[in-house]
């Protein structure tokens, strides 16, 4: 089976195992997700809160994060990751057609007989899904298959070894943790994570733990190539030059994440990974031309451990003062803004303070 990309708007790359098989699991949702109003009233009381913080706070996660759970053998999953109904899927891991999820071919970008139709493709992808698999990428399936293995055995060492790298609160180096959201989101979700941070201020080589560090050097050099060349056919979607969206600090910050889905006794009733839009800035650049798909991760019921490598690109998010907004070039009085400038600042004190949802930033930073 040929490796797959995934895209996710806010030039985020996915990478889920080797087989397209997989992408499934990352379903779009059959059912409405939560709207802010109807999260607002199913919010929990105080004392439900203050009971589930106390279960979070009990559960070590250096001692055991969701794997060691798993390991442990229970059959009913702490009370702290069971979501509420309206959150919680029926789909089941579906079959080959993955979900009609667009699917752009690359091997003959360079031809200029087929680029135009490839650009065209990726847009209409990023316009009315705001999520796309690439494919004929040009990343060796070695190194992929080599990745997805460093970041199974650095999550399958003894529990001692990853704790070295538990941080809550880092953002740089490597940081290795259960749920980014875990004492955020209204429940937890079945993963445990490793973050390795590429630019703009790498990790020390050394701080990659040994499992995965020269695969995550590997990886790191050939997603950066292929964000680089979806980022300019994305430009070229939009009308404007192709280096445009790199210019514009798309690509400037690059976090690797290592994802490990355990098997999960009970995965109807809580999630691989809760619903959010993934942070970035696509959506603003392009004024509204791009859109960002909601996606959440299956619990996984199968005794394979899942694992996916994401690669996420970002702005740059270390000078708060810095400003985006819609690129000038978009802007027209026939196409007005939609979208007004905001600073860095801005974009995390209310991507945080939404639980991980950019969706409802954008909406805020609607003209
Ligand atoms: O594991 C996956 O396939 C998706 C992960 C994801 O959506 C994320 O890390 O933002
Ligand atoms: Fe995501």
């Amino acid at each position: 089976m040929e490796p797959s990309f995934k895209k996710i708007f806010s030039s985020t790359y996915y990478i889920c195992n080797t087989s397209i098989y997989e992408i499934p699991q990352l379903c779009r949702p059959s059912a409405p997700l939560l709207t802010n109003r109807r999260r607002e009233m199913a919010a929990v009381s105080s004392s439900a809160e203050y009971n589930r913080m106390k279960e979070v706070k009990e559960f070590d996660e250096t001692k055991m994060g969701v794997k060691g759970l798993t390991d442990s053998g229970i059959t009913t999953i702490p009370k702290f990751f069971v979501q509420m109904p309206e959150v919680r899927s029926t789909l089941k891991p579906c079959s080959e057609d993955h979900a009609g999820i667009p699917l752009i071919d690359l091997s003959r970008m360079n031809s200029p007989d087929h680029r135009p139709r490839i650009v065209d493709e990726l847009r209409e992808a990023a316009k009315n899904w705001g999520f796309f698999q690439v494919i004929n990428h040009g990343v060796p399936v070695a190194v992929l298959n080599k990745t997805i293995e460093s970041i199974k055995s650095f999550h399958e060492q003894p529990q001692e070894l990853k704790a070295k790298h538990y941080v809550r609160t880092e953002q740089s180096g490597v940081m290795y943790a259960t749920n980014n959201d875990l004492f955020r989101s209204k429940a937890a979700s079945w993963h445990d994570f490793v973050h390795v941070w590429m630019s703009p201020e790498p990790a020390d080589v050394d701080q990659i733990p040994d499992a995965c560090r020269s695969e995550i050097v590997a990886w790191d050099k050939e997603a950066t190539m292929v964000a680089e060349t979806v980022a300019e056919l994305l430009s070229e979607g939009l009308g404007v030059a192709a280096g445009k969206l790199r210019e514009a600090g798309l690509l400037f910050t690059k976090t690797i994440a290592g994802v490990y889905y355990p098997f999960c006794p009970q995965p109807d009733l809580t999630l691989g990974l809760n619903h959010h839009t993934d942070p970035g800035v696509l959506t603003i650049i392009s004024n509204g031309e791009y859109i960002s798909v909601e996606h959440r991760v299956l619990a996984n019921s199968s005794n394979e451990p899942r694992i996916s490598i994401v690669e996420f690109f970002n702005m740059d998010k270390r000078v708060e003062s810095c400003r985006y907004g819609p690129l000038p070039e978009l802007v027209t009085p026939e196409s007005p803004a939609r979208y007004r400038n905001f600073t860095v600042k801005e974009f995390h004190d209310n991507f945080f303070s939404k639980g991980l949802d950019s969706k409802s930033l954008v909406e805020k930073l609607m003209v």
